[in-house]
């Protein structure tokens, strides 16, 4: 039997989409973790250029949802969220259905999605909801400063004299920490980084996701991330969206709710919009591409067994116009 992905990215931050309708039977856990180990290998081991994770579709049993995405990451552990990578599922899905706003199920919940206009030309766009939101220290797995309940803005000792963080759940784990610009591109995050997700720290037992956030003036921030299970990536849409969240929640000076927010990233831009519902709720709204790089197909088992040379790919020629886009970014800075 042959596979079909679809290699896809949200503002650089990559990852290959497989639909697991095309199968008579879905794939076992088992089998998608090992396929992601397979797929996402860097440096010519992988699937062509490799991956930041699979994003796996299937369908959805609830009323008024169109499917179901679940996200891999590149080292096989399953993550509860992927923003990133919702905005190109929900791309897939909405072009299968003809529908331009609808819901996508997540791991917590069902998220609202909606196409809006293209970034650029041949750089199609959508915004998703981004939800549910917790400070709680046992939703993040987090055991720090004698197990409080909330880290919010504060310093974490054991981590480093200097820096203070916020741990927020969107639902997928962040630890965030506001930086100047010679902190955000020093080793710091990298150290925090690996350290957090090194499967054996006692403050963070699961991972984290870890993000330094630089202010560069009124509503526009840039944000650079450690991912759990992955590393360094161009971006990491639920990072950028908690980092809105603490933007808004800790710098009201230069930010507010429902506006706008501009950030930046080694992968390019996104757009978000931080939101406070009747019920005092936090959610967020992620606006940012949507690309389809290549559809690749290669036999089932071969994928399985890591033997990826009889894979075949045909570009969709939006990486360029993407590519074009971002060019054009720096030229506006
Ligand atoms: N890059 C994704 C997040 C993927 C999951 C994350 N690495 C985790 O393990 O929580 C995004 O765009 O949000």
């Amino acid at each position: 039997m042959v596979v079909k992905m679809i290699k896809v990215h949200g503002s650089g931050n990559d990852f290959y989409l497989l639909d697991q309708t095309q199968f008579p039977e879905p794939l076992s856990d088992t089998e998608l973790k090992q396929l992601a180990v397979n797929v996402c290998k860097r440096d010519g081991a992988g699937l062509y250029d490799g991956a930041d994770g699979v994003l796996v579709v299937d369908r959805s049993e609830h009323p008024q949802v169109l499917g179901r995405m679940r996200v891999i990451n590149a080292d096989g552990t399953e993550a509860s969220m992927c923003g990133n990578g919702l905005r190109t599922v929900a791309r897939y899905l909405g072009t299968q259905n003809s529908r331009d706003a609808f819901q996508v199920q997540t791991m917590y919940a069902d998220l609202k999605v909606q196409a809006v206009a293209d970034f650029a030309n041949h750089v199609p766009a959508f915004s998703v909801e981004i939800s549910p939101v917790s400070f709680d220290a046992q939703t993040l797995g987090m055991h720090a400063n004698h197990n409080a309940s909330t880290i919010i803005n504060e310093k974490i000792p054991a981590l480093s004299p200097d820096l203070k963080f916020s741990a927020v759940a969107v639902p997928n784990p962040h630890l965030i920490a506001f930086v100047d610009h010679a902190t955000l591109v020093g080793p710091e995050l990298g150290r925090i980084g690996k350290w957090m997700n090194d499967g054996q720290n006692e403050i963070f037992p699961d991972g984290v996701n870890v993000s330094f956030v630089e202010v560069l003036g009124a509503n526009s921030i840039f944000v650079r991330t450690f991912e759990r299970g992955v590393g360094f990536t161009n971006a990491c849409g639920t990072a950028m969206s908690a980092s809105s969240l603490m933007y808004v929640l800790l710098h009201q000076d230069s930010t507010d709710f429902n506006t706008e927010i501009h950030v930046t990233n080694p992968g390019g831009m996104v757009k978000t919009v931080v939101h406070q519902g009747a019920d005092e709720e936090y959610w967020m709204e992620l606006i940012g591409n949507a690309t389809f790089v290549r559809i690749v197909t290669l036999p089932l088992q071969a994928a399985l067994a890591g033997e990826l040379a009889g894979a075949s790919a045909t570009d969709t020629g939006e990486q360029p116009a993407y590519e074009h886009f971002v060019a054009g970014l720096t030229t506006q800075k």
